[in-house]
């Protein structure tokens, strides 16, 4: 049994990866006799999936592939007349436009429920669903009488600009009974959100910027962190660009720690990854207060990232020597595959063995080898506990 010991959110933001990147699957090609394929590895790499027996069984069978407790909601958040509207094809825009019902939001179902019930009033936007249910059908808030739910806001980037800081608004002020009453700050009515939250003072320094980037690292990935800090420089216009960079580079550069022990290199790559997106956005890493990119380290031999990482694997001694000791069938295997390396022929072979007996050792010995001689060798295994068994292996989907 695989056993996953999740000591903070943060893991449990990887555990939950598997359960939302969709199912596993393999891409397979038939080349016609005698013409000569394209191969192009990496992408094969990049695009295979494999649907592993007990995953096949599991869905053949319907088994309940995740389940959540207690339910999550997640909560609607719009501008004013901003909501969602369904409609088909076949409707005319008047009808849609005057369609009552679709006036009506969780949201909006929030004020007015606000307005009618002193004890809703308590109570935060995120914290509703806990004490009140949601009537998708007659688009209201009811009190709830069972049941556990909890309340989830939808994220909003702070380059929303006004949807942002609704969200910053609906976070902290308790009872609102329309869109006016958060526009509304010691009775005075401000233009925007924005305006609003200043004067509440929810957004007068970085820390909101920071408690933005902390938040979205609880669940979102470095690559998506990189971006929203990149848009955090250009339009929010922070204070203090290398604090805001010091304090949250842990998670920016998560993804490259783990692949790279040099700490310049990872440094570098993140802040290459960051250049790339402002300069899409039109500005340079320079204009802003970040370290210096090491124009020394080379980052470019590679078309595809994955290509540098590989290479920038560094290989163990212990597996290096591994090959002098290898009994009589593992140094049979290693042989006949090294061969097959060395003599640039393609091959596939099936190591099978009891529990213990060295199949594992025997990877560990040809991955060393062959990275050793500036080759690529992708450790790829079913799952996570046997790709963690290898140097570098990862889990193949
Ligand atoms: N030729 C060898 N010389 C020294 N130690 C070895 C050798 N082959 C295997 N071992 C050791 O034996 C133990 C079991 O080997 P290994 O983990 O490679 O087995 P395995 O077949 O992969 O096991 P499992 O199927 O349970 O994953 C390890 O501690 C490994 O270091």
């Amino acid at each position: 049994m695989n056993v996953e010991v999740c000591s903070s959110i943060k893991s449990v933001k990887y555990a939950f990866i598997y359960v939302y990147k969709g199912h596993d699957k393999q891409v397979v090609h038939i080349d016609q006799d005698g013409a000569e394929p394209i191969i192009n590895e990496i992408k094969r790499y990049q695009d295979a999936r494999y649907v592993s027996p007990p995953e096949a069984i599991w869905r053949i069978f319907s088994f309940a592939l995740s389940q959540i407790h207690p339910f999550v909601m997640s909560l609607h958040l719009h501008l004013p007349n901003q909501q969602l509207v369904r409609f088909s094809d076949n409707d005319s825009m008047i009808d849609i436009v005057d369609r009552e019902k679709d006036k009506s939001s969780m949201l909006t179902a929030f004020f007015d429920m606000n307005k009618m019930d002193e004890i809703a009033r308590q109570y935060l936007y995120k914290e509703f669903p806990r004490y009140f249910t949601w009537n998708a059908s007659k688009r209201c808030w009811k009190q709830r009488k069972k049941g556990e739910m909890r309340g989830r806001l939808v994220s909003a980037n702070p380059a929303e600009g006004e949807r942002y800081y609704l969200r910053v608004l609906l976070s902290h002020v308790r009872g609102p009974t329309c869109f006016e009453d958060l526009y509304m700050v010691n009775n005075v009515l401000h233009p925007t959100f924005r305006k609003a939250a200043l004067e509440r003072g929810l957004i007068e320094t970085d820390d909101n910027l920071s408690q933005c980037l902390t938040e979205a690292s609880l669940y979102q990935f470095p690559g998506t962190l990189r971006r929203l800090f990149a848009t955090i420089l250009i339009y929010c216009e922070p204070g203090d660009v290398r604090k805001l960079w010091d304090d949250h580079y842990n998670s920016l550069s998560e993804d490259y720690m783990r692949q790279c022990e040099s700490v310049e290199r990872v440094q570098t790559m993140v802040l290459m990854d960051i250049s790339i997106i402002l300069q899409s956005m039109g500005q340079h890493l320079n204009e802003f207060d970040l370290p210096m990119v090491n124009t020394n380290i080379n980052l470019e031999s590679g078309h595809y990232r994955e290509v540098q990482e590989e290479y920038s694997i560094v290989v163990d001694d212990e597996h290096l020597c591994a090959k002098d000791s290898l009994n009589t069938d593992q140094k049979n295997a290693y042989d006949e595959i090294m061969t097959h390396v060395n003599q640039n022929r393609p091959g596939v072979f099936f190591i099978d063995g009891p529990g213990g007996t060295g199949k594992t050792y025997l990877y560990k010995a040809l991955l060393a080898e062959v990275r050793s001689h500036g080759h690529i060798a992708l450790a790829t295994a079913s799952s996570g506990a046997a790709a963690n068994n290898m140097p570098e292996g990862r889990t193949s989907h």
